[in-house]
């Protein structure tokens, strides 16, 4: 049997500010590194081990996996960064504030943008200041692999790659992967490995901070998933996340 953990970015500036993020590069609060920090002390004290480690290019998974480490006293560990592991990309609506945003276009249309599986949300002009194509750390890729804008399916498409190319070939050599990331990019990857349909993805929010423990079998297929750690207190989480995007 496989093991391998995911886990969402601790509460960054814009999550307690309720802002659309995306691929804008915020930090974490103070609860957020607290959270990372609770997460790596949970992982001790059951005992996991990791070889390898995966994150996005943006600073709140980053210092995510930073402080997880830390408290794990596993600092050493190597840690691979991809663009591919990014939030999904949330155009025009980066940095809007998700209840005014509900309040303007109704609960509905926010769900969608926000959990549709296939539509995107309206995508930034390619010379708006928030666009990521002048970014010093997208330099090497092509100009349309920068998006302007992202919907879940787009998500999946540049995922799956990295986890064909990356992960899915450690985890079958016997190596522990941690993988610390962003609420869709993570919904992406568990829509693939638990074979979620288009409908039911609209209904999984992922929380912050607490680790998901797949259980993959020599196919990678899971045998099992869970939250470490309280499972009650992570539903909770879960489902205000859900709320975030309510008038
Ligand atoms: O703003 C974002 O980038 C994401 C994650 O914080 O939000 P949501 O849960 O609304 O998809």
């Amino acid at each position: 049997m496989h093991k391998l953990v995911l886990i969402r970015h601790g509460e960054s500036t814009w999550n307690l500010e309720n802002r659309f993020t995306g691929w804008t590069d915020v930090a974490l609060t103070a609860t957020g590194i607290e959270q990372a920090r609770t997460a790596g002390r949970l992982l001790a004290a059951e005992g996991y081990e990791f070889d390898q480690c995966h994150t996005s290019v943006l600073k709140r998974a980053t210092h995510t996996l930073w402080h997880c480490l830390d408290a794990m006293e596993r600092t050493w560990l190597p840690v691979a960064h991809s663009w591919r592991l990014n939030e999904r990309h949330y155009g025009a609506l980066q940095g809007l504030n998700k209840a005014e945003t509900a309040k303007e276009y109704g609960d509905e249309q926010v769900l969608v943008w926000r959990r549709s599986y296939d539509v995107p949300p309206p995508a930034l002009e390619p010379q708006d200041p928030r666009s990521e194509r002048g970014d010093i750390r997208y330099a090497k890729l092509e100009a349309g692999q920068v998006p302007l804008t992202e919907c879940l399916k787009d998500t999946v498409a540049r995922v799956l790659p990295y986890w064909h190319e990356a992960i899915a070939p450690r985890l079958r050599a016997g190596q522990r992967v941690l993988i610390a990331a962003h609420g869709n990019s993570m919904r992406a990857l568990v829509k693939y490995l638990d074979g979620i349909s288009d409908e039911d993805i609209v209904g999984l929010n992922i929380p912050n901070g607490i680790p998901l423990v797949y259980e993959l079998d020599a196919d990678l297929k899971p045998l099992r998933h869970y939250y470490l750690g309280d499972a009650q207190a992570a539903a909770r989480a879960a489902a205000s996340v859900a709320a975030q995007g309510k008038a």
